[in-house]
Protein backbone atom coordinates (compact mmCIF):
# COMPACT_ATOMS: atom_id res chain seq x y z
CA UNK A 1 0.00 0.00 0.00
CA UNK A 2 1.50 3.20 -0.86
CA UNK A 3 0.17 6.54 0.69
CA UNK A 4 -0.62 10.21 -1.07
CA UNK A 5 -0.96 13.49 0.32
CA UNK A 6 -4.18 15.79 0.95
CA UNK A 7 -2.50 18.28 -0.81
CA UNK A 8 -0.98 16.58 -4.36
CA UNK A 9 2.44 18.28 -4.03
CA UNK A 10 4.54 15.64 -1.88
CA UNK A 11 5.73 12.29 -3.09
CA UNK A 12 3.72 9.23 -2.62
CA UNK A 13 5.54 6.92 -0.06
CA UNK A 14 5.11 3.71 1.35
CA UNK A 15 4.17 2.70 4.92
CA UNK A 16 7.25 2.99 6.88
CA UNK A 17 8.16 6.29 5.35
CA UNK A 18 4.40 7.95 5.40
CA UNK A 19 4.35 6.94 9.40
CA UNK A 20 7.99 8.24 9.98
CA UNK A 21 6.97 11.48 7.65
CA UNK A 22 4.18 12.39 10.10
CA UNK A 23 2.79 15.68 8.33
CA UNK A 24 3.47 15.60 4.16
CA UNK A 25 6.35 17.89 2.68
CA UNK A 26 3.40 20.14 0.97
CA UNK A 27 1.62 20.40 4.22
CA UNK A 28 -0.78 17.76 3.66
CA UNK A 29 -1.72 14.67 5.04
CA UNK A 30 -1.21 11.67 3.65
CA UNK A 31 -4.14 8.57 3.45
CA UNK A 32 -4.09 5.41 1.83
CA UNK A 33 -3.83 5.65 -2.52
CA UNK A 34 -7.41 3.48 -1.93
CA UNK A 35 -9.62 2.25 0.69
CA UNK A 36 -9.26 -2.04 1.01
CA UNK A 37 -12.52 -3.09 1.28
CA UNK A 38 -13.98 -6.01 3.15
CA UNK A 39 -16.26 -8.31 1.97
CA UNK A 40 -19.60 -9.28 4.30
CA UNK A 41 -18.10 -12.56 4.71
CA UNK A 42 -15.02 -11.57 5.64
CA UNK A 43 -16.28 -9.54 8.18
CA UNK A 44 -18.62 -11.89 9.64
CA UNK A 45 -15.64 -14.40 9.87
CA UNK A 46 -14.40 -11.75 12.47
CA UNK A 47 -17.50 -12.50 15.00
CA UNK A 48 -16.07 -13.83 18.23
CA UNK A 49 -12.52 -12.88 17.32
CA UNK A 50 -9.88 -10.85 19.79
CA UNK A 51 -9.39 -7.34 19.74
CA UNK A 52 -5.87 -8.45 18.44
CA UNK A 53 -6.82 -10.70 15.81
CA UNK A 54 -9.37 -8.35 14.35
CA UNK A 55 -6.44 -5.32 14.50
CA UNK A 56 -4.22 -7.97 12.20
CA UNK A 57 -6.79 -8.73 9.74
CA UNK A 58 -8.33 -5.36 9.80
CA UNK A 59 -4.86 -3.54 9.66
CA UNK A 60 -2.59 -5.84 7.39
CA UNK A 61 -3.79 -4.13 4.11
CA UNK A 62 -2.36 -0.93 5.40
CA UNK A 63 1.14 -2.13 5.80
CA UNK A 64 1.68 -4.74 3.35
CA UNK A 65 4.89 -5.02 1.86
CA UNK A 66 6.39 -3.18 4.45
CA UNK A 67 6.20 -5.42 7.90
CA UNK A 68 6.27 -9.00 8.11
CA UNK A 69 3.22 -10.79 9.11
CA UNK A 70 4.55 -12.17 12.03
CA UNK A 71 6.67 -9.18 12.97
CA UNK A 72 3.41 -7.24 12.46
CA UNK A 73 1.55 -9.43 14.65
CA UNK A 74 4.13 -9.15 17.68
CA UNK A 75 3.93 -5.74 17.88
CA UNK A 76 0.05 -5.50 17.99
CA UNK A 77 0.28 -8.54 20.69
CA UNK A 78 2.50 -6.45 22.61
CA UNK A 79 0.62 -3.26 22.09
CA UNK A 80 -2.50 -4.68 23.82
CA UNK A 81 -1.25 -6.16 26.49
CA UNK A 82 -0.65 -3.33 28.13
CA UNK A 83 -4.25 -2.66 28.37
CA UNK A 84 -6.26 -3.69 32.06
CA UNK A 85 -9.55 -5.10 30.28
CA UNK A 86 -9.50 -8.54 28.06
CA UNK A 87 -11.50 -7.21 25.48
CA UNK A 88 -8.91 -3.95 25.15
CA UNK A 89 -11.98 -1.93 24.30
CA UNK A 90 -15.13 -3.69 26.00
CA UNK A 91 -18.97 -2.52 25.23
CA UNK A 92 -21.41 -1.43 28.07
CA UNK A 93 -24.86 -1.52 27.63
CA UNK A 94 -26.58 1.82 28.79
CA UNK A 95 -29.92 1.48 27.31
CA UNK A 96 -32.33 -0.22 25.16
CA UNK A 97 -30.16 0.48 21.73
CA UNK A 98 -27.55 2.64 23.60
CA UNK A 99 -24.01 1.65 24.08
CA UNK A 100 -20.76 2.70 25.14
CA UNK A 101 -17.13 1.79 23.42
CA UNK A 102 -15.18 1.90 26.94
CA UNK A 103 -12.03 3.48 25.33
CA UNK A 104 -9.99 4.09 28.05
CA UNK A 105 -8.37 0.71 29.62
CA UNK A 106 -4.84 1.86 28.28
CA UNK A 107 -1.76 3.71 31.06
CA UNK A 108 -3.08 6.85 30.25
CA UNK A 109 -7.09 6.19 30.92
CA UNK A 110 -7.94 7.97 27.39
CA UNK A 111 -8.41 6.25 23.70
CA UNK A 112 -4.98 8.09 22.65
CA UNK A 113 -3.30 4.77 24.43
CA UNK A 114 -5.22 2.31 21.33
CA UNK A 115 -3.15 4.13 18.80
CA UNK A 116 0.33 5.47 20.68
CA UNK A 117 1.31 1.60 22.04
CA UNK A 118 1.12 0.79 18.82
CA UNK A 119 2.85 3.67 16.83
CA UNK A 120 5.60 3.77 19.19
CA UNK A 121 6.28 -0.24 18.93
CA UNK A 122 5.69 0.70 14.53
CA UNK A 123 8.46 3.79 14.74
CA UNK A 124 10.86 1.55 16.77
CA UNK A 125 10.63 -1.12 14.08
CA UNK A 126 10.97 1.53 11.15
CA UNK A 127 14.18 3.17 12.63
CA UNK A 128 15.79 0.10 13.58
CA UNK A 129 15.32 -1.44 9.78
CA UNK A 130 17.26 2.02 8.83
CA UNK A 131 19.45 2.16 11.87
CA UNK A 132 18.38 5.95 12.49
CA UNK A 133 17.18 7.90 15.41
CA UNK A 134 13.91 10.62 15.62
CA UNK A 135 12.72 13.70 17.14
CA UNK A 136 9.13 13.21 17.95
CA UNK A 137 7.37 16.35 18.50
CA UNK A 138 3.35 16.47 19.09
CA UNK A 139 0.69 18.99 19.96
CA UNK A 140 -2.03 17.95 22.69
CA UNK A 141 -4.63 18.91 24.76
CA UNK A 142 -4.34 16.93 27.53
CA UNK A 143 -4.37 13.43 26.05
CA UNK A 144 -2.12 13.00 23.20
CA UNK A 145 0.89 14.16 25.37
CA UNK A 146 0.48 11.70 27.70
CA UNK A 147 -0.27 8.45 25.96
CA UNK A 148 2.75 9.57 23.72
CA UNK A 149 5.38 10.18 26.60
CA UNK A 150 3.86 6.58 28.35
CA UNK A 151 4.39 4.88 24.70
CA UNK A 152 7.89 6.25 23.99
CA UNK A 153 9.56 6.54 27.50
CA UNK A 154 13.02 5.16 27.74
CA UNK A 155 13.03 4.29 23.93
CA UNK A 156 16.39 4.26 22.29
CA UNK A 157 15.87 5.34 19.28
CA UNK A 158 13.44 8.59 19.80
CA UNK A 159 13.57 11.65 22.00
CA UNK A 160 10.41 13.18 22.68
CA UNK A 161 8.97 16.65 22.73
CA UNK A 162 5.05 17.28 23.65
CA UNK A 163 3.38 20.40 23.53
CA UNK A 164 0.92 21.36 25.72
CA UNK A 165 -1.14 24.90 26.54
CA UNK A 166 -0.07 26.03 30.05
CA UNK A 167 -2.45 26.18 32.53
CA UNK A 168 -5.36 24.66 30.09
CA UNK A 169 -5.13 20.69 31.02
CA UNK A 170 -6.30 19.14 33.90
CA UNK A 171 -4.08 18.20 36.96
CA UNK A 172 -4.12 14.41 36.03
CA UNK A 173 -3.48 15.30 32.42
CA UNK A 174 -0.68 17.19 33.11
CA UNK A 175 1.32 14.99 35.76
CA UNK A 176 1.02 12.45 33.14
CA UNK A 177 2.77 14.66 30.91
CA UNK A 178 5.76 15.79 33.79
CA UNK A 179 6.47 13.03 35.62
CA UNK A 180 8.06 10.69 33.45
CA UNK A 181 11.70 10.25 34.59
CA UNK A 182 12.78 8.75 31.20
CA UNK A 183 15.56 10.87 30.02
CA UNK A 184 13.94 11.28 26.22
CA UNK A 185 10.95 12.61 27.43
CA UNK A 186 10.23 16.73 27.36
CA UNK A 187 6.80 18.02 28.27
CA UNK A 188 7.16 21.59 27.33
CA UNK A 189 4.04 24.19 28.41
CA UNK A 190 3.33 26.45 25.79
CA UNK A 191 2.26 29.81 26.52
CA UNK A 192 -0.83 29.53 24.29
CA UNK A 193 -3.96 27.52 23.48
CA UNK A 194 -3.59 23.84 22.12
CA UNK A 195 -3.93 25.51 18.43
CA UNK A 196 -0.93 27.53 19.03
CA UNK A 197 1.14 24.11 20.12
CA UNK A 198 -0.35 22.65 16.87
CA UNK A 199 0.63 25.85 14.70
CA UNK A 200 3.86 25.40 15.57
CA UNK A 201 4.37 21.83 15.39
CA UNK A 202 3.00 21.87 11.75
CA UNK A 203 5.63 25.05 11.68
CA UNK A 204 8.53 22.69 12.28
CA UNK A 205 7.06 19.76 10.00
CA UNK A 206 6.82 23.16 7.46
CA UNK A 207 10.63 23.93 7.92
CA UNK A 208 12.22 21.99 5.74
CA UNK A 209 15.76 22.53 6.95
CA UNK A 210 15.12 21.55 10.27
CA UNK A 211 12.53 18.69 9.91
CA UNK A 212 15.71 17.38 8.27
CA UNK A 213 18.72 18.47 10.54
CA UNK A 214 16.40 17.10 13.53
CA UNK A 215 14.88 14.08 11.48
CA UNK A 216 11.21 15.28 12.87
CA UNK A 217 8.29 12.83 13.16
CA UNK A 218 4.82 13.27 14.65
CA UNK A 219 2.25 11.05 17.05
CA UNK A 220 -0.49 13.70 16.58
CA UNK A 221 -2.90 12.47 14.20
CA UNK A 222 -1.55 13.98 11.37
CA UNK A 223 0.07 10.61 10.92
CA UNK A 224 -1.80 8.24 9.29
CA UNK A 225 -0.93 5.60 11.60
CA UNK A 226 -2.37 6.86 14.52
CA UNK A 227 -6.12 7.07 12.65
CA UNK A 228 -5.27 3.50 11.34
CA UNK A 229 -4.80 2.08 14.58
CA UNK A 230 -7.63 3.66 15.60
CA UNK A 231 -10.27 1.73 12.79
CA UNK A 232 -9.91 -1.39 14.75
CA UNK A 233 -12.32 -0.15 17.49
CA UNK A 234 -14.86 0.47 15.05
CA UNK A 235 -14.76 -3.25 13.89
CA UNK A 236 -14.44 -4.88 16.80
CA UNK A 237 -17.90 -3.18 18.59
CA UNK A 238 -19.61 -3.42 15.06
CA UNK A 239 -19.36 -7.05 14.75
CA UNK A 240 -20.14 -7.76 18.76
CA UNK A 241 -23.63 -5.79 18.14
CA UNK A 242 -24.28 -7.88 14.76
CA UNK A 243 -21.93 -6.09 11.59
CA UNK A 244 -22.15 -6.92 8.92
CA UNK A 245 -26.11 -7.95 8.92
CA UNK A 246 -26.99 -5.09 10.76
CA UNK A 247 -26.05 -1.02 10.51
CA UNK A 248 -24.68 0.01 13.66
CA UNK A 249 -24.17 3.85 14.09
CA UNK A 250 -21.32 5.83 16.16
CA UNK A 251 -21.52 9.06 18.22
CA UNK A 252 -17.64 10.59 18.54
CA UNK A 253 -16.43 13.22 20.64
CA UNK A 254 -14.71 15.23 17.99
CA UNK A 255 -12.01 17.78 18.25
CA UNK A 256 -9.11 17.12 15.92
CA UNK A 257 -11.40 14.96 13.58
CA UNK A 258 -8.76 11.91 13.76
CA UNK A 259 -11.41 9.80 15.86
CA UNK A 260 -14.50 9.76 13.54
CA UNK A 261 -12.38 10.21 10.54
CA UNK A 262 -11.09 6.67 11.38
CA UNK A 263 -14.88 5.70 11.71
CA UNK A 264 -15.27 7.28 8.17
CA UNK A 265 -12.58 4.95 7.19
CA UNK A 266 -13.97 1.62 8.41
CA UNK A 267 -17.15 2.78 6.46
CA UNK A 268 -15.01 2.97 3.24
CA UNK A 269 -13.83 -0.35 4.12
CA UNK A 270 -16.83 -2.01 3.99
CA UNK A 271 -17.83 -2.04 7.61
CA UNK A 272 -21.85 -1.60 8.19
CA UNK A 273 -22.35 1.58 9.55
CA UNK A 274 -25.09 4.08 9.51
CA UNK A 275 -25.02 7.44 10.99
CA UNK A 276 -21.91 9.02 12.83
CA UNK A 277 -22.31 11.35 14.75
CA UNK A 278 -19.50 14.12 15.46
CA UNK A 279 -20.20 15.40 18.84
CA UNK A 280 -18.92 18.71 20.17
CA UNK A 281 -18.62 21.04 23.13
CA UNK A 282 -19.16 24.80 22.89
CA UNK A 283 -16.44 24.91 21.22
CA UNK A 284 -18.70 23.86 18.01
CA UNK A 285 -16.68 24.59 14.90
CA UNK A 286 -17.27 21.49 13.14
CA UNK A 287 -21.17 21.27 14.09
CA UNK A 288 -21.20 24.62 12.95
CA UNK A 289 -19.45 23.77 9.71
CA UNK A 290 -22.02 20.76 9.11
CA UNK A 291 -24.70 23.26 9.32
CA UNK A 292 -24.01 26.15 7.54
CA UNK A 293 -21.20 24.67 4.84
CA UNK A 294 -18.64 27.70 6.06
CA UNK A 295 -15.69 26.44 8.55
CA UNK A 296 -14.98 29.49 10.52
CA UNK A 297 -12.30 30.10 13.47
CA UNK A 298 -13.52 31.55 16.39
CA UNK A 299 -11.93 32.15 20.04
CA UNK A 300 -11.39 29.01 21.90
CA UNK A 301 -13.33 28.69 25.17
CA UNK A 302 -12.03 26.84 27.87
CA UNK A 303 -14.40 24.38 28.83
CA UNK A 304 -14.56 21.30 31.24
CA UNK A 305 -13.76 18.99 28.31
CA UNK A 306 -10.07 20.64 27.57
CA UNK A 307 -9.11 17.81 25.24
CA UNK A 308 -11.72 19.31 23.14
CA UNK A 309 -11.05 22.73 23.36
CA UNK A 310 -9.88 23.19 19.47
CA UNK A 311 -10.59 25.08 16.53
CA UNK A 312 -8.48 24.28 13.89
CA UNK A 313 -9.50 20.50 13.73
CA UNK A 314 -6.56 19.02 11.61
CA UNK A 315 -8.19 15.81 10.27
CA UNK A 316 -11.27 17.44 8.34
CA UNK A 317 -8.47 18.23 5.82
CA UNK A 318 -8.45 14.48 5.18
CA UNK A 319 -12.18 14.50 4.74
CA UNK A 320 -12.02 17.34 2.80
CA UNK A 321 -9.78 15.78 0.07
CA UNK A 322 -12.73 12.47 -0.18
CA UNK A 323 -15.83 14.63 -0.60
CA UNK A 324 -13.81 16.50 -3.63
CA UNK A 325 -13.22 13.63 -4.76
CA UNK A 326 -9.48 13.76 -4.05
CA UNK A 327 -8.95 16.91 -6.01
CA UNK A 328 -5.89 18.08 -4.13
CA UNK A 329 -6.26 21.52 -5.88
CA UNK A 330 -9.58 21.83 -3.79
CA UNK A 331 -7.76 21.06 -0.38
CA UNK A 332 -4.89 23.47 -1.03
CA UNK A 333 -7.39 26.41 -1.83
CA UNK A 334 -9.00 26.01 1.29
CA UNK A 335 -6.14 25.85 3.77
CA UNK A 336 -4.93 28.15 1.56
CA UNK A 337 -8.64 30.20 2.96
CA UNK A 338 -7.50 28.91 6.42
CA UNK A 339 -3.98 30.41 6.74
CA UNK A 340 -4.95 33.61 5.23
CA UNK A 341 -8.16 34.84 6.80
CA UNK A 342 -9.30 31.50 9.01
CA UNK A 343 -12.02 30.38 7.49
CA UNK A 344 -13.38 28.63 3.95
CA UNK A 345 -16.86 27.89 1.90
CA UNK A 346 -17.30 24.50 1.14
CA UNK A 347 -18.96 23.96 -1.96
CA UNK A 348 -22.00 22.50 -2.54
CA UNK A 349 -21.50 19.18 -3.79
CA UNK A 350 -18.60 18.08 -1.39
CA UNK A 351 -21.24 19.68 1.36
CA UNK A 352 -23.72 17.49 0.08
CA UNK A 353 -21.04 14.47 0.30
CA UNK A 354 -19.61 15.51 4.07
CA UNK A 355 -24.08 16.17 5.34
CA UNK A 356 -24.35 12.24 3.43
CA UNK A 357 -21.52 10.43 5.65
CA UNK A 358 -22.07 12.53 8.78
CA UNK A 359 -24.63 14.41 11.72
CA UNK A 360 -23.52 16.84 14.20
CA UNK A 361 -24.51 18.03 17.48
CA UNK A 362 -22.73 20.33 20.75
CA UNK A 363 -23.41 20.05 24.45
CA UNK A 364 -22.84 22.83 26.37
CA UNK A 365 -21.47 23.07 29.51
CA UNK A 366 -24.61 22.55 31.63
CA UNK A 367 -26.18 19.96 29.31
CA UNK A 368 -22.51 18.01 29.97
CA UNK A 369 -23.08 18.45 33.60
CA UNK A 370 -26.83 17.40 33.37
CA UNK A 371 -26.13 14.26 30.99
CA UNK A 372 -23.02 13.10 33.70
CA UNK A 373 -25.66 13.43 36.43
CA UNK A 374 -28.78 11.91 34.88
CA UNK A 375 -26.70 9.04 33.15
CA UNK A 376 -25.34 8.05 37.03
CA UNK A 377 -29.00 8.19 38.29
CA UNK A 378 -30.77 6.10 35.92
CA UNK A 379 -28.10 3.79 34.72
CA UNK A 380 -25.54 3.87 37.51
CA UNK A 381 -22.26 4.49 34.78
CA UNK A 382 -19.98 7.28 35.61
CA UNK A 383 -18.94 9.20 32.13
CA UNK A 384 -16.15 11.87 31.97
CA UNK A 385 -16.97 15.01 30.32
CA UNK A 386 -15.90 14.47 27.14
CA UNK A 387 -17.86 11.13 26.82
CA UNK A 388 -20.98 12.76 28.23
CA UNK A 389 -20.76 14.99 25.11
CA UNK A 390 -21.20 11.82 22.89
CA UNK A 391 -23.78 10.78 25.19
CA UNK A 392 -25.98 13.52 25.14
CA UNK A 393 -25.63 14.62 21.41
CA UNK A 394 -26.56 10.42 20.40
CA UNK A 395 -29.49 10.52 22.26
CA UNK A 396 -30.84 13.19 19.82
CA UNK A 397 -29.56 10.48 16.94
CA UNK A 398 -30.68 7.41 17.77
CA UNK A 399 -33.31 5.89 15.63
CA UNK A 400 -35.60 2.74 16.98
CA UNK A 401 -34.32 -0.60 16.94
CA UNK A 402 -30.69 0.45 15.41
CA UNK A 403 -27.30 0.56 18.11
CA UNK A 404 -25.90 3.55 18.98
CA UNK A 405 -22.18 3.54 19.99
CA UNK A 406 -20.66 6.28 21.96
CA UNK A 407 -16.86 6.43 21.98
CA UNK A 408 -16.19 6.88 25.99
CA UNK A 409 -12.73 8.50 25.50
CA UNK A 410 -11.36 9.03 28.75
CA UNK A 411 -11.44 7.42 32.57
CA UNK A 412 -13.96 9.96 34.53
CA UNK A 413 -10.58 10.07 36.98
CA UNK A 414 -8.64 12.00 34.63
CA UNK A 415 -10.97 15.41 34.82
CA UNK A 416 -12.33 14.55 38.57
CA UNK A 417 -13.01 17.99 39.31
CA UNK A 418 -15.58 18.36 36.51
CA UNK A 419 -16.94 14.74 37.13
CA UNK A 420 -17.87 15.92 41.44
CA UNK A 421 -19.00 18.93 40.85
CA UNK A 422 -21.78 17.10 38.39
CA UNK A 423 -22.59 14.13 39.96
CA UNK A 424 -20.97 14.77 43.31
CA UNK A 425 -18.61 11.40 43.06
CA UNK A 426 -14.67 11.97 43.43
CA UNK A 427 -13.83 9.32 40.76
CA UNK A 428 -10.37 7.70 42.41
CA UNK A 429 -7.35 7.46 40.19
CA UNK A 430 -6.81 3.39 39.33
CA UNK A 431 -3.88 1.61 41.49
CA UNK A 432 -1.13 2.16 38.78
CA UNK A 433 -1.32 6.07 39.06
CA UNK A 434 -2.85 6.19 42.86
CA UNK A 435 0.51 8.65 43.81
CA UNK A 436 0.32 10.34 40.31
CA UNK A 437 -0.32 13.82 42.23
CA UNK A 438 2.30 13.09 44.58
CA UNK A 439 5.11 12.63 41.95
CA UNK A 440 7.95 15.16 41.06
CA UNK A 441 6.99 17.07 38.23
CA UNK A 442 9.65 18.68 35.04
CA UNK A 443 8.88 20.62 32.51
CA UNK A 444 9.68 23.88 30.44
CA UNK A 445 8.16 27.19 30.08
CA UNK A 446 8.21 28.08 26.41
CA UNK A 447 6.70 30.99 24.68
CA UNK A 448 4.30 30.41 21.46
CA UNK A 449 6.94 31.38 19.12
CA UNK A 450 8.65 29.18 16.47
CA UNK A 451 12.36 30.10 17.05
CA UNK A 452 12.00 29.48 20.73
CA UNK A 453 10.60 25.77 20.43
CA UNK A 454 13.19 24.83 17.66
CA UNK A 455 16.30 26.31 19.46
CA UNK A 456 15.40 24.15 22.78
CA UNK A 457 14.21 21.06 20.74
CA UNK A 458 17.19 21.64 18.91
CA UNK A 459 19.74 21.96 22.08
CA UNK A 460 17.81 18.88 23.97
CA UNK A 461 17.47 16.34 21.25
CA UNK A 462 20.29 13.27 20.65
CA UNK A 463 19.48 13.77 17.12
CA UNK A 464 22.36 16.04 15.99
CA UNK A 465 22.29 17.59 12.41
C1 LIG B 1 -10.84 12.52 25.81
C2 LIG B 1 -10.93 12.99 24.39
N1 LIG B 1 -12.09 12.89 23.75
C3 LIG B 1 -12.21 13.31 22.48
C4 LIG B 1 -11.16 13.87 21.80
C5 LIG B 1 -11.36 14.29 20.36
O1 LIG B 1 -10.80 13.33 19.50
P1 LIG B 1 -10.32 13.79 18.04
O2 LIG B 1 -9.30 14.84 18.26
O3 LIG B 1 -9.73 12.55 17.46
O4 LIG B 1 -11.52 14.27 17.35
C6 LIG B 1 -9.92 14.00 22.44
C7 LIG B 1 -8.73 14.60 21.79
O5 LIG B 1 -8.36 14.36 20.71
C8 LIG B 1 -9.79 13.51 23.75
O6 LIG B 1 -8.63 13.56 24.37
N1 LIG C 1 -7.42 16.08 22.07
C1 LIG C 1 -6.08 15.87 21.67
C2 LIG C 1 -5.59 16.90 20.70
C3 LIG C 1 -4.58 16.33 19.77
O1 LIG C 1 -5.21 15.38 18.98
P1 LIG C 1 -4.53 14.30 18.09
O2 LIG C 1 -5.49 13.17 18.10
O3 LIG C 1 -4.34 14.93 16.78
O4 LIG C 1 -3.22 13.89 18.68
C4 LIG C 1 -5.22 15.71 22.89
O5 LIG C 1 -5.71 15.24 23.88
O6 LIG C 1 -4.07 16.05 22.89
Amino acid sequence: MDYVSTRGEAPSLGFSDALLAGLARDGGLYVPREWPVFSKKEIRQLRGKSYQEIAFTVLSPFVEGDIAPEEFRAMIDEAYATFRHPAVAPLVQTGPNAFVLELFHGTTLAFKDVAMQLLARLMDHALAARGERATIVGATSGDTGGAAIDAFAGRERTDIFILFPQGKVSPVQQRQMTTSTAKNVHAIAVKGNFDDCQNLVKAMFNDQSFRDRMKLSGVNSINWARIMAQIVYYFTSAVTLGAPDRKISFTVPTGNFGDIFAGYAAKRMGLSIDRLVIATNENDILARTLKTGRYEMRDVKATTSPSMDIQISSNFERLLFEAHGRDAGAVRRAMDGLRQSGAFEIGEGALKAIRREFRAGRASEKQVAATIRETLASTGYLLDPHSAIGVFVAAKHEKPGAPMVTLATAHPAKFPAAVKSASGIDPALPTWLADLMQREERFDVLEAKLDNVEAFIGDHSRVRG
